[in-house]
């Protein structure tokens, strides 16, 4: 859901390329599905159908993890799985700390998604007095003037911003300062970050002009009387009705 910003080269040291990295949450998401539902092998194709990516692309991305399934029996789920989350560095426990708790903090702090991905909310940080020790999803917020200490106990390498604009430069620069490299930014600012540290940047505004763009285009094409322009286009471009674009697309 966001034109992410990776600040890395297109392919990393280890030899994946960026563009796969970003399928490999698809394919867990579409795996952990089938795991849950005990399904022990699964095709390239239907794999790739669940997950809304190309089957070609899927068995090229598959190859870079050393990973070619069997023929006439497909993956094994859950050894890709596995596999998937070690790439991914999911099978450690990630501290994160979330910066701003308002309306979307709050939400993203309430979101009990991250923990069964490997996330732990370690702390909440804002920088309203009358918030400080107040509990949020059964944590308590604690104020900015500890946060370098917060990052330091804690041992934090990622951390959201999710405070408005004016304050996001400066809540990154005391994040870096104090050890973090990674971060997820929800304020709509572009942020400037030494060497070595990864920003992703969620715009929900941004992906509703995408469609906004799109929406327009098929009332034109629909309005100069081709109804079939749409799915002709689909083809085309070899997506399914979702797309097989990643919503948070790699630099
Ligand atoms: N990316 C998206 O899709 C998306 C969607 C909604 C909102 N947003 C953005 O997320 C941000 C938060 O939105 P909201 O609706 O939760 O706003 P909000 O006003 O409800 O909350 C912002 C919080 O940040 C805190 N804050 C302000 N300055 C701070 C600082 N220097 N250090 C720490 N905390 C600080 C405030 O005390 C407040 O609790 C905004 O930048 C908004 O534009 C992004």
């Amino acid at each position: 859901m966001a034109t992410g910003r990776t600040h890395r080269p297109a392919t990393r040291s280890r030899g994946i390329p960026e563009a796969t990295v970003a399928r490999l949450p698809l394919y867990l998401r579409a795996l952990t599905a089938l795991s849950e539902r005990s399904v022990p092998t699964v095709s390239s194709e239907e794999l790739a159908a669940a997950a809304g990516v190309n089957s070609a692309k899927l068995r090229k991305d598959f190859s870079y993890l050393g990973s070619y399934g069997t023929r006439g029996v497909g993956y094994d789920v859950e050894y890709l799985v596995y596999q998937i989350s070690r790439e991914l560095g999911l099978t450690q426990d990630w501290p994160v700390v979330i910066v701003g708790i308002g309306n979307l903090g709050a939400a993203l702090a309430n979101y009990g998604g991250f923990a069964s991905r490997g996330f732990r909310v370690a702390a909440l940080i804002d920088a309203d007095p009358a918030m400080s020790g107040k509990p949020v999803a059964g944590i308590p917020v604690q104020h900015t003037d500890d946060l370098e200490s917060i990052i330091a106990e804690n041992g934090v390498s990622i951390g959201v911003i999710a405070t408005p604009a004016g304050a996001a430069q400066q809540v990154c620069d005391r994040l870096v300062a104090a050890g973090v490299t990674s971060i997820l930014n929800f304020a709509p600012t572009v942020l400037s970050v030494p060497d070595g540290v990864d920003v992703r940047k969620v715009d929900l505004s941004i992906e509703l002009q995408i469609l906004a763009f799109h929406e327009q285009r098929k009332a034109g094409e629909e309005a100069a009387g081709e109804p079939g322009a749409v799915l002709q286009a689909r083809k085309e471009s070899g997506k399914g009705p979702d797309g097989d674009v990643p919503a948070v697309m790699p630099a």
